[in-house]
């Protein structure tokens, strides 16, 4: 791969100019300026962080570089040239790829017509005969190990990653952006990604590189940028940037990171009880008693069947035989006889289970709430509101009004709406799936208090996640494998029991 990279790459003179700059962009929305006179240099053949909180404006620095969103005043360049017109959608595509959290990629076609798709649009024409080996043969090329037959819609979430960069280096894409692409993948998956980012940065492959987790940005780049509240902060090589420095940077404060305050769970009979649990192909007889005030994770890889099991619980899915009850009382499958029982739930997928984008903040955050927001189940406006507007401040949520639709939202944002939202009901089981993704490190604190302090309340909460730093929160931490709980770690573990036991090689702490 590398050396089609580096043929590809034109030799290594010197560049003059930076690979990609935007230079004093200002973008608004409406009332909200999301980007105000940023200015950014990305030097060739470098991997660039961009980080900050939740609608710092990255997202609206990408759709500018990319040519999705037109800056209102300021310009880009590519090397030495302007970007195309806007209206030049071959031009950008030439330059620039986007791997999205939101794939682009169209889940009814092949792989191979995939591939091959825009190619359509630059003119020649395309023999579908022949295409599924020239998609192979593409595939090879790139190292990406997924068959060319296969429908989109049924790759994983890396091999999506995969195909979206193997498409774009196929294009003569040289600048390529990755917006939170380790937000939902599992370690291994993240490492192999790293690897691949390394190997395309030896070939001269320039990547700005967009996460919420400030490790992976010392591990894989070498310049980072900060925005705050739509402005640029600094550029500095990562070498140069401790990460108090960096979090200050993004928050606009000098203050660390709380540590994880230990706390105690009264003992009562368990709030939410699994007998049996078994789902074909994703997990087989699980057992687990989740006390009322008690804080359980599960980790475990993407195969593991942790997010499957959590779906369950929330109702999302139906297990082939077991029992799910709360408090004692068998609940039924579906997601309103779990939210009648007492469920909340923050699902995976808050694009697709999660919000309904055209409703407004309000909307979206009452919506379980209905009933109690006017008499005989007619919601009063202004009662809607002000409970949002609570909820806004108490979560911190960035958004121009409660009135403003949820898809105006930054990622982050809207993930607050989500919990903002299963929190709205006072469940007495709260099940969180990867709750943090896309949310920055400030936030994370607020989002896992808010699920804390439920807890404290007494509601019992299952959060699958793979982050480390939502996993501390919890009393104990459920390690499942192949299907099964695997391991059992209870408060005190390190980093290294959970990764070993994730990748399956240690029973170590196994209790259960
Ligand atoms: N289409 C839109 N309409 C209205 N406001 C928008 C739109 N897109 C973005 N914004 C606003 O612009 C600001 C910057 O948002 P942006 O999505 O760029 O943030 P971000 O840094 O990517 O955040 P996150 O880390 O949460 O993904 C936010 O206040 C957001 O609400």
């Amino acid at each position: 791969m590398t050396d089609v990279l580096t043929d590809a790459a034109g030799g290594g003179a010197a560049a003059p100019h930076p690979a990609v700059s935007a230079h004093e962009i200002t973008k608004r929305f409406g009332a909200t300026t999301a980007l105000s006179e940023v200015s950014v240099a990305i030097q060739a053949g470098t991997t660039h962080a961009l980080v900050g909180r939740n609608g710092a404006g990255k997202s609206t620095l990408v759709s500018v570089l990319t040519g999705l969103h037109r800056a209102d005043e300021g310009t880009v360049s590519f090397g030495d040239s302007p970007a195309p017109a806007p209206s030049d959608r071959d031009g950008w595509r030439r330059h620039v790829a986007c791997v999205y959290q939101r794939s682009t990629i169209i889940p009814a076609l092949s792989v191979a017509e995939n591939l091959f798709l825009n190619r359509q649009a630059a003119g020649g024409l395309i023999k579908w005969g022949g295409l599924r080996k020239r998609a192979g043969a593409l595939l090879e090329e790139y190292g990406v190990d997924v068959d060319p037959g296969a429908l989109a819609g049924d790759l994983n979430v890396e091999q999506r990653q995969l195909v979206e960069i193997a498409r774009a280096l196929s294009l003569g894409t040289r600048f390529i952006i990755l917006d939170e692409p380790t937000a939902r993948l599992d370690a291994t998956a993240i490492e192999r990604l790293f690897g691949r980012m390394r190997t395309l940065a030896a070939a001269g492959v320039t990547m700005l590189f967009i996460s919420h987790h400030l490790r992976e940005v010392y591990e894989v780049c070498d310049t980072v940028t900060v925005l705050r509240d739509a402005r640029w902060v600094l550029t500095e090589p990562v070498s140069a940037v401790s990460h108090d420095a960096l979090v200050a940077a993004m928050t606009g404060e000098a203050v660390g990171l709380t540590e994880v305050a230990p706390r105690s769970v009264p003992d009562a009979p368990p709030v939410l009880s699994l007998r049996s649990l078994t789902l074909a192909d994703a997990y087989t007889e699980i057992d687990l008693d989740i006390r009322p005030g008690e804080m359980v994770g599960v980790t475990g890889s993407g195969s593991s069947g942790k997010v499957s099991l959590a779906e369950t619980v929330g109702g999302l899915r139906r297990a082939d035989s077991g029992t799910v009850s709360v408090g004692g009382a068998a609940v039924g499958s579906g997601v309103p006889l779990a939210l009648k029982a007492g469920i909340g739930l923050v699902p995976e997928d808050r694009h697709r289970e999660g919000l309904v984008p055209l409703l407004s903040v309000a909307e979206n955050a009452t919506l379980p709430i209905g009933d109690r927001l006017g008499p005989a189940g007619v919601v009063v406006p202004r009662r809607r509101t002000s409970v949002a507007e609570e909820m806004i401040r108490r979560y911190d949520i960035r958004t121009e009004s409660a009135a403003a639709p949820v898809a105006s939202l930054s990622g982050g944002n809207a993930q607050k709406v989500v919990l903002a939202r299963a929190l709205s009901t006072d469940p007495r089981v709260l099940v969180l799936i990867n709750p943090t993704a896309g949310v920055d490190v400030r936030s994370k604190e607020s989002l896992l208090g808010a699920v804390r302090s439920a807890a404290d309340q007494g509601t019992g909460v299952l959060m699958v996640s793979d982050e480390l730093d939502d996993l501390r929160h919890c009393d104990r931490v459920l390690v499942m494998f192949h299907g099964r709980v695997t391991a059992t770690l209870s408060r005190g573990w390190d980093d290294a029991q959970v990764v070993a036991a994730v990748e399956g090689v240690s029973s170590e702490g196994a209790s259960s």
